[in-house]
């Protein structure tokens, strides 16, 4: 895609555990454009968290990039110079996690942070205009909370602050990971609608990463599918949800519930990483009603439709 501010070509990462070895994630593609807020789904532990974070130069030691390349603002980089890509996205992205209130420094005011990640940026004057004013931006108001300790703010306040910091660098990407996964619907709700107008009002690229597929469907308009380290399918919202392609997909949306037609919900059978070793393989087999012994026998074809990829052999099969 060539409009993307960023992009990850097939990233895949090993890790070593007990002396054996696994892919935890497996040729992982995908890329954002400015202005857009990019879904990334999938549950618990399916490789979304690491895949990002590698993909910005920040991968936990003793993982192993094994390949991928990542394109940030025109520059293609390899991923397994960790250090070589993280040099200029630690300038150009900022990155927002769950555990706000945790993630701020306990004996700074709330406007103190802000100002210490600005003055970090490199900023020197009207440091305290520059801080109100990245309160207004995150909906707050600088004299009611910028004299506040983190534990006097609620947790919705304290993911502001983290965001006001997270702007004071200017960042052309921000991956935000589970950002709202500590707080209450209301607050989650309108701390993503807010996320979703930054980033129109200052064309910034943002992966949203989640387990909730509604809250992403809510919120961006094109998104990924991971299971167990894999990519299982990716393209633009409304065709995922009208004519989901994959069986765990279908097996998500079928676990959201609808309140304007009530249904039974169905849950997803299995575990994510339940399936038999190796990865050259469809890893979801174990849970899918449709598996064959060829899903087994090779990695799952990449097959595209109109506005959507799919990684399943169910499609490779039938004419587009
Ligand atoms: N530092 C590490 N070394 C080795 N394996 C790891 C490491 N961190 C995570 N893993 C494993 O990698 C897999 C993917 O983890 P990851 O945290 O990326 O998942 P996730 O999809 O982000 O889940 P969650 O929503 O729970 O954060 C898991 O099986 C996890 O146990």
């Amino acid at each position: 895609m060539t409009d993307a501010i960023f992009s990850i070509e097939n990233l895949s990462i090993d890790s070593t555990r007990g002396g054996e070895r696994t892919r935890i994630v497996d040729g992982l593609s995908l890329s954002v454009r400015p202005g857009e807020v990019y879904g990334l789904v999938g549950e618990s532990g399916s490789g979304k968290s690491i895949s990002m974070m590698t993909a910005v130069g920040l991968a936990a030691p003793g993982l192993d990039v094994v390949s991928g390349e990542v394109t940030f603002d025109g520059t293609r980089r390899d991923a397994r110079d960790q250090r070589a890509l993280r040099r200029p996205l630690s300038h150009g992205a900022a990155l927002l996690f769950q555990n706000a209130k945790g993630a701020l420094t306990p004996f700074l005011t709330a406007g103190r942070q802000v100002e210490r990640t600005l003055r970090k940026a490199g900023h020197r004057r009207n440091l305290r205009s520059e801080v109100t004013e990245l309160f207004r931006v995150v909906g707050l108001n600088h004299a009611d909370h910028g004299h506040k300790y983190p534990h006097q703010i609620s947790g919705g306040q304290a993911q502001r602050v983290a965001m006001a910091c997270a702007l004071a660098t200017n960042p052309r990407l921000l991956i935000a990971d589970e950002p709202t996964t500590a707080l209450d619907v209301t607050t989650e709700g309108e701390l993503l609608r807010f996320l979703t107008g930054l980033c129109r009002e200052r064309d910034l690229a943002i992966v949203l990463i989640a387990h909730n597929l509604s809250l992403v469907s809510e919120h961006c308009a094109r998104l990924s599918i991971m299971h167990a380290g894999q990519l299982v399918e990716t393209g633009e919202r409304d065709r995922i949800f009208a004519t989901p392609l994959h069986p765990y997909t279908n097996g998500l949306i079928e676990a959201v519930p609808d309140l304007d037609a009530p249904r039974e919900l169905v849950p997803l059978k299995g575990t994510v990483w339940g399936g038999p070793p190796g990865h050259e393989r469809c890893r979801f087999s174990h849970r899918c009603p449709h598996a064959k012994a060829a899903c087994d026998a090779g990695r799952p074809p990449e097959v595209t439709r109109p506005g959507q990829t799919v990684h399943c052999i169910l499609h490779a099969e039938e004419p587009a």
